[in-house]
């Protein structure tokens, strides 16, 4: 076990998990330097080299359900444990990486609940004769993961993958390593056998080996819109099932009839969880020009009061990006907005706490922008950090065509007193989830995905059975063949 000792990960055990334990890397080429956020202290970490040996289907579905649910109960124990590892590895606050390990053994538990529930239909034919269908699993899954959910994503991919009967490959990402293995470790504790759920490290190169592998039936990826797609076009090759979960630029419509003081909440929500580096982020908040004033002043002073610093400690609610050049990243679209005509209202600056320990950490002062357009890159373009921008309209026809007017689709937000105008809003936004006065909760019982270049496929929910398995008819003929031979 990595040893925690003042909030730094001491890796001392291989990362890979493969075969039911911890092993080192075939060759030991290509150690990236991971860095830790808040502290800006790095340890190497070796790359995995990646050999499929062979597909394990578990076929007993009872039987995955109760070593899930065994999964799930380890976790909940061990909760403080995994999320003080997260912190480390990703600067996210301890409240929200105790929140993430919280959603992953739900949804772990979640799906071992529908382990026993895959069945298949019968349909009656003419003359006696019938056919059935059987929902099997596809084999051997790989999941790609993304470094801002690290432990959550792992346990996203695998708990229905799992439930469904198959094998899976995981790949965090080379920036947060270290938490995906301890699913690994609890997955067997709790009884998983050896090789169902194996964890290799790497980047790029492993990821790009994985979607080539012939061995692998379905690629299920978390991360980025470029990124994505090469995912998508590797796996074309090998004709494998592909579920993208990419970027946003979500909006979130805020009604002069709404309960204000909701809004202004739902919309830090939507700005400022993990530092802003969340895919379904409400980045382009839309105000109704009436209410424009009072909004500015609430969002501003409170987003003004978030403590900021070190993620570790129970107060905190907002800690540090994942990198430097993720950081300068940020920093840039604030000075690029700057330039194009935005005005800063608060934040956009880097942070340095005042604890010496945390001096050479990735913080930043969460931002909120005003006087934006359309047309600038701070609403046009992914940021992927704590910035907020704000943009006045005038009618819902007017807000709605513009929060349209992307090619993403992930998710959308409104706040409004008026409930028909929530469903018909609701209705009409281009994206694969629209929250309804709230925003950026994600419970494991629905769905969630994306619409446009936020991708397709979709992660929690019972429809998720159906990304992880495929159908088999098989027509039985109770009579004599009538052969046209
Ligand atoms: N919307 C979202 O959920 C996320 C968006 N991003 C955005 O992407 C930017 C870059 O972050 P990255 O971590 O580099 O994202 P990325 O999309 O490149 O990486 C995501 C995962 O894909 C893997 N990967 C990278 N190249 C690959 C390839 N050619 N084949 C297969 N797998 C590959 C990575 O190792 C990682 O595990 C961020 O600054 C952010 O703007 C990043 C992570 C999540």
């Amino acid at each position: 076990m990595p040893g925690a000792a003042t909030g730094t990960v001491v890796v001392t055990d291989p990362l890979n998990f493969w075969g039911g334990k911890r092993v080192k890397p075939r060759e030991e080429k290509n150690a990236e330097p991971v860095f830790e956020p808040s502290t800006g202290k790095y340890s190497p970490i070796k790359p995995g080299s990646l050999v499929i040996q062979g597909v394990i289907i578990y076929s007993r579905s009872m039987e995955r359900a109760r070593v899930m649910l065994e999964a799930a109960r380890i976790i909940r124990e061990r909760r403080e444990k995994i999320a003080k590892l997260e912190v480390i590895n990703n600067g996210k606050s301890i409240t929200e990486a105790l929140v993430d390990v919280d959603i992953a053994w739900q949804c772990i538990e979640y799906y071992a609940g529908l382990a026993g529930t895959l069945a298949g239909q019968h349909v009656q034919l003419p003359g006696g004769a019938f056919a059935y269908t059987r929902r099997e699993a596809l084999g051997v899954c790989a999941g790609i993961g993304a470094w801002n959910y690290p432990f959550q994503i792992a346990a996203w991919k695998s708990a229905p993958a799992l439930a469904c009967g198959n094998a899976m490959v995981f790949k965090p990402s080379p920036m947060t390593p270290v938490t995906a293995v301890i699913l690994a470790e609890i997955y067997k504790e709790a009884g998983v056998p050896d090789g169902l759920f194996c964890v290799v490290q790497g980047g790029a190169e492993t990821g790009s080996l994985l979607c080539h592998h012939p061995m692998v039936a379905k690629v299920s990826f978390t991360g980025s819109v470029p990124t994505g797609k090469k995912v998508m076009e590797m796996s074309a090759k090998g004709v494998k099932q592909v579920t993208l979960e990419l970027g946003g630029k979500s909006p979130l419509l805020i009604f002069k009839d709404c309960e204000l003081e909701n809004a202004v909440k739902g919309a830090l929500m939507a700005n400022f969880l993990t530092q802003g580096q969340v895919c379904c982020n409400g980045t382009r908040v839309y105000v109704q020009r009436e209410i424009m004033p009072q909004f500015l002043e609430e969002v501003v002073k409170r987003t003004k009061a978030i403590p900021l610093g070190d993620p570790l400690l129970e107060d905190t609610r907002m800690g540090a990006l994942i990198s430097k050049p993720q950081l300068e990243k940020v920093l840039g679209y604030v000075s690029q907005a700057k330039k194009e005509g935005a005005r800063v209202l608060c934040g956009g600056e880097p942070y340095v706490p005042s604890d010496p320990k945390l001096k050479g950490g990735y913080f930043m002062s969460p931002c909120v922008l005003d006087n934006c357009r359309d047309d600038m890159t701070c609403v046009k373009e992914e940021i992927f950090g704590p910035v907020m921008s704000v943009l006045p309209f005038d009618t819902e026809e007017e807000a709605i065509k513009r929060a349209n007017n992307t090619t993403f689709g992930l998710a959308s937000g409104v706040f409004t007193r008026d409930i028909s105008r929530a469903h018909r809003v609701a209705e009409n936004l281009e994206a694969g989830t629209c929250f309804i006065n709230n925003y950026n909760i994600s419970p494991v019982e629905v769905p969630f995905g994306g619409y446009k270049n936020s991708g397709f496929g979709r992660e929690n929910g019972q429809v998720t059975i159906e990304y992880y398995s495929q159908l088999k008819t098989v027509v039985v003929e109770m009579g004599d063949v009538e052969s046209l031979f």
